[in-house]
């Protein structure tokens, strides 16, 4: 019998950075069109715990299986199935959302490129920017234009670090629309969030991350309650 392969898989991840042990044994798996969220408290270890996934910081010991191959640095072939969205839009301020996604196209060798880079402005909702250099763009703008970027490479999985910071109510919405479609195609998506109300919104399943370890799972039903979820998040980091 075949063994079930994992869109993302993390054994006993452990970073040790100095005399500080910042991730202890973390393990989590992930399945495609599966939507995993990661809360925790400042300096619980998210962003290293980020890092070591993507493949941008090397784990002191542990592993992290991208559809069942080893991640290293370097692994361009895994690296490619990965959209990560982080803190930084990656952009070139001087070009506009049309060039900046052309220019990625050609970067990743991306198929049609030019023509689903006009889809992803309209999806966006900067169609009507397309022209303009992206220096002019609110914190708003940019994060669309940052998503688009990340969507061009067609990516199997997504990893957003806190996606929905600085975004409006409509600018959320509409990203969590985009989220969803591309979660009901199969796609997989494994965010750090601090934001409760989009972690149901958007997650079927959510992790509690405090002192580098995992403190607790659950998953999250539709139409779960927000405040039962505050609770049981604090209950779980009370305790770790
Ligand atoms: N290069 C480093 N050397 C030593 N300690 C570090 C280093 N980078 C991070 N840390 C420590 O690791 C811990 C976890 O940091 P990390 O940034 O992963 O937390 P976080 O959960 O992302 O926090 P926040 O919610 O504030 O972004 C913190 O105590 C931090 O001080």
């Amino acid at each position: 019998m075949k063994e079930l392969v994992h869109m993302l898989e993390l054994k006993n991840l452990t970073k040790i950075l100095g005399d500080k042990v910042i991730l202890r044994n973390v393990s989590l798996s992930l399945d495609r069109g599966e939507s995993l969220a990661v809360v925790g408290p400042n300096g619980a270890g998210k962003s290293t715990f980020f890092k070591c996934t993507v493949g941008l910081l090397r784990p002191t010991s542990g592993e992290v299986y991208l559809d069942g191959e080893l991640i290293s640095k370097n692994s361009m072939s895994v690296k490619q199935k990965i959209g990560f969205l982080g803190h930084e839009s990656y952009l070139y301020s001087t070009l506009t959302p049309l060039e900046n996604l052309k220019f990625y196209g050609k970067l990743y060798k991306i198929k049609e490129a030019d023509k689903k880079s006009a889809e992803l402005l309209k999806e966006v909702g900067l169609h009507l920017f397309r022209d303009m250099p992206v220096r002019s763009f609110s914190r708003g703008m940019v994060q669309r234009l940052s998503i688009a970027r990340v969507l061009l490479a067609e990516p199997e999985i997504l990893m957003l670090d806190e996606p929905h910071t600085g975004l409006d109510v409509e600018a959320a919405y509409l990203l969590n629309r985009i989220l969803k479609e591309k979660q009901r195609r199969g796609t997989a998506i494994l965010m750090i969030s601090h934001d409760f109300e989009q972690v149901q919104e958007l997650a079927d399943r959510v992790a509690v991350l405090s002192k580098g370890k995992i403190a607790d799972t659950m998953a999250i039903r539709q139409g779960s309650n927000l405040e039962a979820l505050k609770e049981w998040y604090e209950k779980a980091v009370k305790g770790a």
